[in-house]
């Protein structure tokens, strides 16, 4: 599958949708799958052992990086670690006890690293007793890399995958994500399953069905909210609002940019890695009275095993739905072409997999750009904003506003009908109105200034011209 491939170093969630204000909408939670969430003790016990989810650690942090060669990431080793950081800090229980960066040749070694450097993380290990467990920066860890660095520093060993999930369980809130948090959960337990002790103590048909009834069950429950989901959006198709979907690399001020533009006042940015879990769509206003929706979505994030991912892909077709997808970018960081790559490579894959041309709906801004000097890169082309001071926001809807209608085939026209008339109400319901001024030849009609889609310049003309 196209996404799976081009996903597999890139994280991007999607959730359900809550539309705030005008759009309310309830989600159901089944009874079954109360029960299946509290009284599967015995999957719980599983799923606690691998993610220790509720364990809190003081922790060292190592970040591995390759030196050279193809494997050398575009993205500084430091840079890494303060992601790294920035995810252990969004574990409310966790603590940050040392950090340290580690050169590598190469990320296929039994043991990870060189034996010089298993000598000097263990004698930091040793001689700090606060250290609790050691979270190594990568993506993955094999099962027997786990066991053997596991054994050597006598810590237990955490990987990005573990992390990033237990962040995951952590932050899930809606039923929706909570599905969807548990449904990677169960594939990276079925995947384990095959290797490992803990699960020889049930014979494998036991296991094939506690996580085929488990999983079945989930599925069922994501379908149903599917449904309501495209309920929302034939719902918003009708109000016919256009809607900009915001995405970015997390962290990088979605939610504060939507927050600058609506005043909304729920909204909660944080310097906190998937802040942001649901998908929420929130209403503001342009320059010129339209009304617009703005979808926040899970930020992404590179890399994240595939099948960590997976779970998210079927969601994402709501921001690919979007009429215009405004593309944050974080004008401070310092691997700035790194994610902006790793984002452009995600709209693209999943445009192509709904064969839509995503790349000519993106407005991208570079947002914080308080925190850097005036000297401008030239490689970054976008305008500059920053949501947290208000600067450059109102050219920001402007120029959105232009890339809206566009998109849209929207049109700004003049339209002359009698005053009071059929008309005006229904240009009222179907058109955002700018203006309204008499026509000064004939007071009995007003010259109505409005915005329009071109199907309702059709749809006028046909109810009230070739009448
Ligand atoms: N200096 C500065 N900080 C900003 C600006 N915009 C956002 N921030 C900060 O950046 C952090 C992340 O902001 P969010 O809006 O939560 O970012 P996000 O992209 O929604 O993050 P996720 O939902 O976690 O993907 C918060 O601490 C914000 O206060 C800005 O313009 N300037
Ligand atoms: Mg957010």
């Amino acid at each position: 599958m196209l996404v799976r491939k081009s996903f597999s170093k890139c994280f991007y969630l999607v959730r359900n949708i809550h539309y705030s204000k005008s759009l309310k909408c309830e989600e159901s939670i089944s009874n079954s799958l109360k029960e299946l969430f509290l009284s599967d003790s015995e999957y719980n016990k599983l799923a606690d052992h691998y993610f220790r989810i509720n364990e809190a650690h003081r922790c060292l942090i190592i970040q591995p990086y390759v030196k050279w060669g193809p494997k050398k990431l575009d993205i500084e080793p430091k840079e890494q670690l303060s992601e790294a950081i920035a995810l252990v800090e969004t574990l409310s229980s966790w603590a940050i006890v040392d950090t340290m960066t580690i050169p590598l040749d190469t990320l296929d070694r039994k043991f990870l690293f060189k034996s010089g450097s298993m000598d000097r993380i263990k004698e930091i290990v040793d001689n700090n007793p606060r250290i609790s467990a050691i979270f190594i920066n990568s993506s993955l860890l094999k099962k027997s890399t786990t066991l053997i660095l596991q054994e050597n520093f006598r810590k237990p060993i955490f990987d990005r995958y573990k992390i990033v999930m237990k962040i995951l369980k952590a932050h899930a809130s809606s039923k929706h994500s909570k599905l969807q948090v548990s449904l990677a959960e169960l594939n990276y337990l079925r995947k384990r399953s095959e290797q490992d002790l803990i699960f020889k103590t049930y014979t494998s048909e036991a296991l094939k069905l506690l996580f085929q009834e488990r999983e079945q069950k989930i599925k069922a429950e994501i379908e149903n909210l599917r449904k309501q989901r495209t309920l929302l959006r034939n719902k918003r198709s009708k109000m016919d609002y256009p809607l900009v979907a915001v995405v970015g690399y997390t962290n990088a001020g979605k939610t504060s940019i939507i927050k600058a533009l609506t005043g909304e006042k729920s909204l909660k940015p944080k310097n906190q890695l998937f802040a942001t879990l649901d998908v929420t769509v929130h209403e503001g206003c342009l320059p010129s009275g339209m009304t617009v929706l703005y979808v926040d979505t899970v930020g992404f994030i590179t890399d994240i095993p595939t099948n960590l991912i997976e779970c998210f892909i079927a969601t994402l077709e709501d921001a690919l739905l979007a009429d215009v997808i405004l593309h944050v970018e974080d004008l401070s960081s310092k691997s700035f072409h790194y994610k902006r790559k790793h984002v452009l490579n995600i709209l693209k894959s999943l445009g192509n997999q709904t064969n839509s041309d995503v790349s000519d709906k993106i407005f991208t801004i570079g947002n914080k750009c308080d925190l850097i000097d005036n000297t401008e890169d030239p490689n970054i082309e976008c305008m500059h904003v920053s949501a947290e001071k208000g600067i450059g926001l109102e050219k920001l809807v402007q120029e959105l506003e232009k890339f809206i209608l566009n998109k849209t085939g929207r049109q700004k026209i003049t339209i002359r009908v009698p005053n009071g008339g059929d008309e005006i109400r229904w240009l009222y319901k179907n058109a955002t109105i700018l203006e309204e001024v008499p026509d000064i030849k004939n007071n009995q009609y007003i010259l109505a200034k409005v915005i329009i889609t071109a199907v309702n310049i059709q749809k006028f003309k046909s109810y009230f011209i070739s009448k």
